[in-house]
């Protein structure tokens, strides 16, 4: 199930196209089209490559999987991460939908994300990145919100995760599952042995509960 890229570049360069052709399908499909972003590390060579992309990014709008409760200031910031790297050239004329908001805790920031990421869905293309602890979006081990964030059955699309878990162990707003899985094509972008073997072996963390599921085609790819 897990596709094999020989380096970076090459999974940036498959990443990249896979995510045009969806887009393109939703554009033409329905008149626009929704990308879901991640931050870390491995998305960014993908952004580097998808936003020189000829598409019609006027009627797509971005937004991500979770971001840290940062302003854009920090380096923290995924936002930051996805204007600085995604909505340049070419994809510069694309709509951004913030998860974040200057306001007194997360869970008021996922209140006001709440409606609008519902109005975006079903997303078109979801990109994904996992971390050691087999976390996806800010869905992470540990954290007292975690099982509700994972419940399949849940009523909230987007959740305040506090302090405490996570690298940086900051407060976030992440979408849950039920949000995850209303993407129409998803990507898991991954790096090093020690996370093909938690997809391979592991269980019972959240990438599994997004992996196992029938909902939203997902693709596995991993670069060593
Ligand atoms: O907010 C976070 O905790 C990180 O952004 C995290 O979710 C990241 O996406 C994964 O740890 C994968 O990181 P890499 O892309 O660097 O492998």
């Amino acid at each position: 199930m897990i596709e094999t890229f020989a380096d970076e570049a090459v999974l940036a360069a498959a990443a990249a196209a896979a995510a045009a052709d969806v887009l393109r399908a939703g554009l033409a499909l329905r008149g626009h089209a929704t990308l879901i972003g991640t931050g870390g590390r491995s998305p960014a060579p993908v952004y580097d490559a998808l936003r020189e992309i000829d598409l019609d990014w006027g009627r797509v709008t971005v937004s991500l999987s979770d971001d840290r409760f940062l302003p854009m200031t920090s380096p923290d910031s995924n936002e930051r991460l996805v204007r600085e790297r995604l909505l340049q050239g070419r994809a510069a004329a694309a709509t951004f939908l913030s998860l974040y908001a200057n306001t007194p805790s997360p869970e008021a920031a996922a209140d006001i994300a709440e409606p609008q990421l519902r109005a975006l869905a079903p997303f078109d293309m979801l990109f994904l990145g996992m971390g050691e602890d087999g976390h996806v979006a800010s869905l992470i081990p540990g954290s007292p919100v975690m099982e509700a964030g994972l419940d399949p059955a849940g009523g909230r699309f987007v959740i305040g995760v506090p302090a405490g878990v996570g690298s940086p162990p900051v407060a976030r707003i992440s979408l849950t599952l039920p949000a995850l899985l209303a993407a129409r094509s998803a990507l898991v972008l991954i790096r090093g042995a020690a996370k093909r073997d938690i997809v391979e072996h592991g269980s019972g963390l959240p990438v599994h509960a997004f992996l196992k599921q029938s909902k939203a085609p997902v693709r596995v790819l991993w670069t060593p």
